[in-house]
């Protein structure tokens, strides 16, 4: 790492050379009589890293001693013990718990989670661009830490790639896992109210940093969102940002110009929404970590390949857009108050997407809740053939499987060669005599049994289309092989095209069209067991004990909806919850149109636990002038616990 990747420290106190304070802490030395520091990890900018191991544990940590010139005072050092145990309590996947505190002979340090892995910034460095579906992964996980640690009040003020590690990368696009470092650690040397702390420090990594956190105005959450959108720049184009020869010039570039032109490919939409991380007026940005997590994951959705790609988070379309298929997910430009030349627009709308080549049943648009690029399984007849749920990354969530289709006709007739030039033998053997006649008989039931055989073979496996996975974005695939249902218009009416039961028709969660009747969860539940259902999103078998443990996961929410009427939805709020998961409704953002497809954080019972909200839209705008406005449509909400370890 160069020099100016370091946190920087600018004022008198940052002329103070030495990293630590009074006791020299060294490989050997023991702290707290608990911690004994084994070997030098690094040193930055305010302080120095140690690996260590908790004696009682036997447990490897990592002991971060900070730098005299990050605490010199001893309100600062009063500040630096509040904002670590605020930061310990920040508990999340993507965080890097912090254990402890303390200060020994003059000089503080915090104990944290050691993290093994490799620096994001490593990474890029090595690797170059990593793909947007890559991306967008890293990102969707560093933006939710940042919604849990803002909901605490803790401003991270130094996320760079170096302060991110990378644990765990496979080939799969989003099976990428990170945590990110040195939360509560910037925040604690600088003033609560500013970058610009009362001995007149400067605090952030200039590469990275906001213009207001460089003016030493306040700063908030979107402080810290611009600094992700550089990282999100970085982690795109291959390269930082904003470079340059003196820090002068780097927090002159930060505060007058744009990023860098990206010059790889990228969807439409994720150019967009790089840019509203990186706006330089904080009001211009994504207000909160909730919003922007939002349009990553209709980035997350645009990117995810063909076979699994939905919209969870599309607003509602209007009527013209639902007849105009083979776009682009957009952004509507919408001025925030006060906000200048923005040019950023919100996540307003979703329309489909081209590339995949597959058609979006407008029935599924309409409801605004779930556009599936695939239609429910056209070879499950009856009711049971609703929608399969689809996860919402970036931890897939249950994957109906479809019903076997009758695809065993072709070894059928393969047997039936062969059971002709058999049975001529069989016709033989029964001139000869009895016992041939006998053989006869039972060669024609085994012929009955290898035609039977391949129906199990190519029965999908309901069980691999298990819902929990590792981490994010790892969507289940099977449904997309099978969707080639019609797409038919939605009537103008809001009645289904075909009739409930049929083909092409899922199963209703209808819509009562009674007038304010109130939806229910049931209503909208397919009959259990109707004949084609293959597979129950609350029947799904648990996953494999073993796969995870109880801790806290993040709980990723996949919709299933069924037919609704056609037009609007108001606000709508969750009305209930799985009483087995107890999970805090305040948690569920409120919205219009489309509910969340949020990832929650919830801290499961079990590591098979399933969740079950329930939605309903205060109020409904039907397309069709006259027609009653009181309809109401459920919408459940499955989810599935996943993510990574407590
Ligand atoms: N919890 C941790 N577990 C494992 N390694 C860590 C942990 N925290 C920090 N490190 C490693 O210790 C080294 C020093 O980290 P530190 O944060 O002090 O410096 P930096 O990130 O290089 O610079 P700065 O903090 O000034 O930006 C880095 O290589 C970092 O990856």
């Amino acid at each position: 790492m160069s020099e100016d990747d370091k946190t920087y420290l600018s004022g008198e106190q940052a002329a103070a050379s030495k990293p630590t304070g009074p006791l020299e802490i060294r490989p050997g030395t023991v702290l707290k009589g608990t911690y004994r520091i084994e070997a030098e990890l690094g040193s930055g900018g305010m302080g120095t890293v140690f690996r260590a191991t908790h004696i009682g544990l036997d447990k490897t940590m990592a002991v971060k001693v900070l730098a005299r010139r990050a605490i010199s005072t001893p309100d600062s050092l009063a500040r630096f013990e509040r904002e670590a145990k605020v930061a310990g309590k920040v508990s999340h996947p993507a965080m890097t718990d912090v254990i402890d505190f303390g200060v020994e002979q003059g000089t503080p340090y915090i104990v944290m989670e050691y993290v093994s892995g490799v620096e994001l910034a490593d990474l890029i460095e090595r690797g170059g661009p990593m793909s947007p579906r890559r991306a967008v992964a890293v990102m969707r996980q560093i933006v939710s830490l940042l919604r849990a640690a803002h909901a605490l009040g803790i401003v991270h003020r130094d996320l760079k790639p170096a302060n991110v590690k990378v644990l765990q990368e496979t080939p799969e696009d989003s099976q990428i896992f990170v945590k990110v470092l040195d939360f509560g650690v910037a925040k604690v040397v600088g003033d609560i109210s500013g970058q610009l702390t009362s001995e007149g420090m400067l605090v952030g990594t200039p590469a990275y940093m906001a213009p207001e956190q460089i003016t030493g105005h306040p700063i908030d959450g979107r402080t810290d969102l611009y600094s992700a959108g550089l990282m999100f720049h970085e982690m795109l184009s291959g390269v930082r940002a904003f470079k340059g020869e003196t820090i002068a010039r780097i927090l002159h570039a930060q505060m007058n110009d744009p990023p860098p032109a990206l010059t790889v490919p990228v969807p439409d939409i994720v150019r967009q929404t790089l840019q509203k991380f990186c706006e330089k007026r904080p009001e211009d940005r994504f207000q909160d970590a909730g919003e922007a997590d939002r349009a990553l994951m209709a980035c997350e959705d645009v990117l995810r390949p063909p076979s699994v790609n939905l919209a969870a988070n599309a607003v509602l379309p209007t009527p013209s857009e639902q007849d105009t298929g083979g776009k682009t997910i957009t952004y509507q430009p919408k001025k925030t108050e006060g906000a200048g030349t923005s040019g950023v627009a919100e996540p307003q709308s979703a329309e489909r997407k081209p590339s995949s080549g597959v058609s979006v049943s407008p029935s599924l648009v309409t409801e605004g809740t779930l556009i599936r690029e695939e239609p429910a399984p056209v070879s499950t007849p009856g009711p049971a053939s609703v929608s399969a749920p689809v996860a919402t990354p970036p931890v897939p969530a249950p994957v109906r499987t479809p019903a076997p289709p009758p695809m065993v006709e072709p070894r059928k007739a393969s047997g039936s060669n062969k059971a002709l030039p058999l049975l001529g033998v069989a016709v033989l053997l029964v001139l000869v005599g009895v016992a041939g006649g006998v053989w006869a008989w039972k060669s024609g039931r085994l012929f009955g049994g290898a035609v039977a055989e391949p129906a199990k073979d190519l029965a999908p496996s309901t069980q691999t289309g298990s819902p929990v996975a590792t981490g994010p974005g790892t969507p289940s695939e099977p449904v997309a092989e099978q969707g080639t249902a019609p797409t038919e218009p939605e009537p103008q009416n809001g009645t289904s095209p075909t009739e409930p039961g049929t083909e092409a028709n899922p199963p209703v969660a209808e819509a009562e069209g009674a007038q304010g009747s109130e939806p229910s969860t049931e209503d909208n539940t397919p009959e259990e067991g109707s004949p084609g259902e293959t597979q129950n999103p609350e029947q799904t078998p648990p996953p494999e004990e073993d796969q995870l443990a109880p801790g806290c996961y993040t709980v990723v929410v996949a919709f299933e909806s069924s037919r609704g009427p056609t037009g609007a939805f108001g606000p709508w709020e969750a009305v209930s919850e799985d009483s087995r998961a107890p999970v805090n409704c305040d948690a569920v953002p409120k919205g219009r149109g489309t509910p969340p497809e949020g990832v929650f954080d919830h801290w499961p019972d079990s590591p098979s636990e399933q969740v079950l909200y329930t939605y309903r839209p205060l109020s409904f705008q039907p397309q069709k002038k006259g027609a009653p406005n009181t309809r109401r449509t459920v919408v459940r909400v499955h989810t599935r616990v996943s993510g990574g370890a407590p």
